[in-house]
């Protein structure tokens, strides 16, 4: 665990960029800093591995002061990654990934091994590993970032914007990696961002700070969502926070119907069976979903796939999240989502009706406690 213990940074200008922080920083987690511009993010993160010296206060690293260890050895535990990835650029990708254990000694194929897996782990394809950074397209580069960070496998990793140089189609690659890697490899992480649906989507803990590097409040990303602090807090995290919650929410509960879904070659009793229904969902004969009728329009061994009204985006509960099922709904046009399993098979349908219900639900769940395990990540 690293402790930050009421650490205030005073530049020689008089600056203030962080006033009395206190954090608890988790092990095997990652906790983003997120806040505008200037309000001491990356102060914060460069005192962790003392590029910058506290004015006053002190950090703990597992219960030790970080000054007491040499500047080197604590930097050797902390990987770093910046912006724009920060590569040697004289020097091959292989090379670069390579650098610190090299450093420390290891012999130059040992370490070239390891830069080989390295650069598997992060997604890079082994026909780069000869190439120069300039060869390499901004998110390849960061993920070379990444793979040199983590080379000398670092129980710390330290991330100061990362992705925000990147096209938001790439900046999600390189997030959904980042969440995968920490799945494998259980770092502890500090991410610095300013971006709040980055630092949903990637914090088990979120620090929103403001200007003047003071602690706004230090949560789940759920709970931020659900209780901000103050109209700072609320007004940073955007208009939309009570639909992002339902990220948070899983749809697997869902009461699903599954009498009108019809397969394409419903006989007429079948048809002449669901006949009240408002909607029927026909699929295929895999049951996949081919689009929405109104009963009377469909006549059995007659199901003209062409006049079917467009299912929208279907859901899969158990993977998906009830925003992903309310979506689902707004979007299809009889106002009822579709559920799917993995394969994309039809499993039921629910209405938007249903779908408030169960919203209403999970938040008197959540209000009692049901969700406050603060390791809850969103789910799609
Ligand atoms: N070396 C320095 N000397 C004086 N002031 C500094 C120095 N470095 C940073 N500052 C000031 O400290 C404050 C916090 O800066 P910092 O870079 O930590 O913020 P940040 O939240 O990371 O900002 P951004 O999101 O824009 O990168 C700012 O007002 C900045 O101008």
């Amino acid at each position: 665990m690293i402790r930050i213990e009421s650490v205030t940074k005073r530049y020689p200008d008089g600056t203030v960029a962080v006033d009395r922080l206190s954090l608890e920083i988790p092990d095997r987690a990652i906790t983003v800093l997120v806040g505008p511009s200037g309000c001491g993010k990356t102060t914060t993160l460069r005192m962790i591995n003392r590029m910058v010296e506290p004015t006053e206060g002190s950090i703990l690293l597992d219960g030790t002061d970080i000054r007491q260890q040499p500047v080197n050895t604590l930097r050797r535990s902390m990987g770093y990654v910046i912006q724009h990835a920060g590569l040697f650029q004289h020097r091959t990708i292989l090379d670069n990934i390579a650098t610190v254990p090299r450093l420390l000694g290891t012999p130059k194929k040992e370490a070239r091994a390891r830069a080989a897996e390295l650069m598997e782990r992060v997604g890079l394809d082994a026909s780069l590993a000869k190439r120069y950074p300039y060869q390499l397209s901004g998110g390849q580069q960061q993920r070379v970032g990444v793979a040199r960070a983590l080379a000398a496998d670092p129980p710390v990793l330290l991330m100061d914007e990362p992705f925000s140089a990147v096209d938001p189609v790439v900046r999600k690659g390189l997030q959904d990696e980042l969440l995968r890697i920490q799945g494998e490899l259980g770092k502890t992480i500090v991410f610095v961002t300013h971006d709040i649906d980055e630092a949903i989507k990637l914090g088990t803990r979120v620090a929103v700070l403001r200007t003047g590097g003071r602690l706004a409040q230090f949560a789940p990303p759920a709970d931020l969502l659900s209780a901000p602090a103050d109209a700072f807090v609320e007004d940073f995290l955007g208009a939309d926070r009570g639909i992002r919650r339902l990220s948070f929410f899983p749809s697997v509960d869902l009461q699903l119907q599954t009498a009108p879904v019809v397969g394409i070659d419903a006989d007429a009793a079948r048809l002449a069976a669901v006949s009240h229904a408002p909607w029927l969902l026909v699929t295929d004969l895999d049951g996949r979903p081919l689009g929405w009728s109104e009963p009377e329009r469909l006549t059995a061994g007659a199901i003209d796939r062409e006049r079917l009204l467009d299912f929208g985006r279907p859901f899969v509960p158990g993977t998906d999240s009830l925003r992903t099922a309310l979506d689902g709904a707004v979007l299809s046009p009889t106002g009822w989502a579709v559920a799917v399993d993995g394969e994309g098979r039809a499993v039921g349908v629910v209405s938007q009706q249903v779908i408030g219900e169960a919203i209403r639900a999970a938040h008197s769940r959540a209000a009692n406690g049901a969700y406050a395990d603060t390791d809850v990540k969103a789910v799609r």
